[in-house]
């Protein structure tokens, strides 16, 4: 493909995101890759081209664009050497026209902007949630040991325990570590957040809201499959993608749940006020993962957002009484804005006054209410709010 037919195709790869941002339907990349299989005339470098054109004119608007051409020349405002490329030329973008306008910029839409700034996210914080985020690793102990584990790539070690950092990019699925169950792809915050839990051998844990079961793997990891690990979650389809990761990592000792919306004490009536520790890793609005998701700040409205804290709201007050007394309560969005923070954390302390706020005990971040924030800017890693109750 010439490189105008690339600006033209990621236009209209665009054009089908915002529409699908819109109606709340498919997200990019999975818009992209139907795009890839069915357009099997653009080779790996088309590929890679369209797909980094894409997501560079995601990032460079902030509220939703126009058209998916009003993004690509927002993007051009910042690249000039995208704006030779709208030549007209057969397949290419048509020539810019007398005072076109190109697409708002800006790190997020304006009332998102200002929820932002109000938690204290604002300049070079906000800019960095659309950084590129790095490639973490975390060894898994149930295989290997970070000290002895040899790479094909060199990896540098993490402020996380088991934790390491490569380049974007790198092709990590195809090692034979990763297929061997040695490593898992797992944000350094992600790794801290884990180890927020205390998780230890003989004790039994919930994972709440497991879905696939990023951090269930790290908590059988740090429990040394001993002890109940209770992995539970309302969606069937990502709690079913917990199974064969367990296997491939050696995690055995994970029982998953799956849960009832409002319902949740029922399927987990027999470890009620029984549990060492609950995780709780809530559905949330996903500010803090932008690095990787750019186009989220597209879909998220108001009424979303108030969805999204009342059902965090409702699972930490299920979490008080899955836990025994003395046991921890661990709360964790990856989001920064405090109403999904450290609002919701005061708010639940407030109605649980036998509970106390504990500090997490990680090697990264910054207070933020009775819990610690992470942030891309300060600590590199995805944007998380951290906190435990005993
Ligand atoms: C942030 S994701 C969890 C990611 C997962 N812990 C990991 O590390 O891969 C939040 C999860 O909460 C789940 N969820 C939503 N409502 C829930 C509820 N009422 N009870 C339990 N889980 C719920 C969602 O299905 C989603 O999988």
């Amino acid at each position: 493909m010439t490189p105008s037919a690339r600006v033209q195709t990621a236009i209209e790869l665009l054009d089908a995101i915002i529409a699908a941002a819109r109606a709340k339907a498919a997200p990019a990349d999975r818009i992209l890759a139907d795009w890839f299989r069915n357009n099997r005339f653009a080779g790996s470098k088309d590929r890679r081209a369209i797909r980094e054109l894409v997501f560079a004119a995601i990032r460079a608007c902030g509220p939703v664009p126009e058209t998916g051409r009003a993004a690509m020349l927002r993007l051009a405002e910042t690249d000039d050497s995208l704006v030779p490329l709208f030549d007209g030329s057969n397949y290419g973008p048509a020539p810019l026209g007398e005072g076109e306008h190109a697409a708002e910029g800006g790190v997020a839409p304006a009332w998102l902007a200002q929820r932002l700034a109000a938690a204290d996210i604002a300049g070079p914080e906000a800019e960095a949630l659309l950084e590129r985020a790095p490639l973490d690793l975390r060894v898994n102990t149930l295989k290997a040991e970070r000290a002895t584990l040899a790479l094909p790539a060199e990896a540098v070690p993490t402020d996380a325990p088991h934790g390491l950092r490569l380049e974007p990019g790198t092709p990590v699925e195809q090692w034979a570590e990763f297929r061997e169950g040695k490593i898992e792809v797992q944000d350094t915050g992600s790794q801290l957040a884990c180890l927020a839990v205390g998780a230890q051998p003989g004790e039994t844990v919930i994972d709440l809201c497991a879905g696939g079961g990023g951090k269930t793997l790290a908590l059988a990891a740090a429990m040394d499959n001993l002890g109940r690990l209770i992995a539970s979650d309302t969606d069937r389809g990502r709690l079913s993608r917990l199974a064969p990761r367990a296997e491939r990592a050696a995690a055995s000792n994970v029982t998953t749940v799956l849960l009832d919306p409002r319902r949740e004490l029922e399927a987990l009536a027999a470890v009620a006020g029984q549990a060492d520790a609950v995780l709780i890793d809530a559905p949330c609005s996903g500010t803090g993962t932008w690095r990787r998701n750019p186009e989220a700040r597209w879909r998220l409205d108001g009424k979303e957002l108030e969805r999204l804290t009342a059902i965090q709201a409702h699972l930490l007050d299920v979490a008080a009484k899955l836990v025994k007394p003395g046991g921890r309560i661990v709360y964790v969005t990856c989001s920064l804005l405090d109403e999904e923070g450290a609002d919701q954390f005061d708010a639940f302390l407030a109605r649980h006054p036998n509970l106390a706020a504990q500090a997490p005990d990680i090697p990264l971040g910054r207070p933020r209410g009775k819990g610690t924030r992470l942030t891309p800017f300060h600590d590199g890693t995805d944007g998380f709010f951290i906190a435990c109750a005993e």
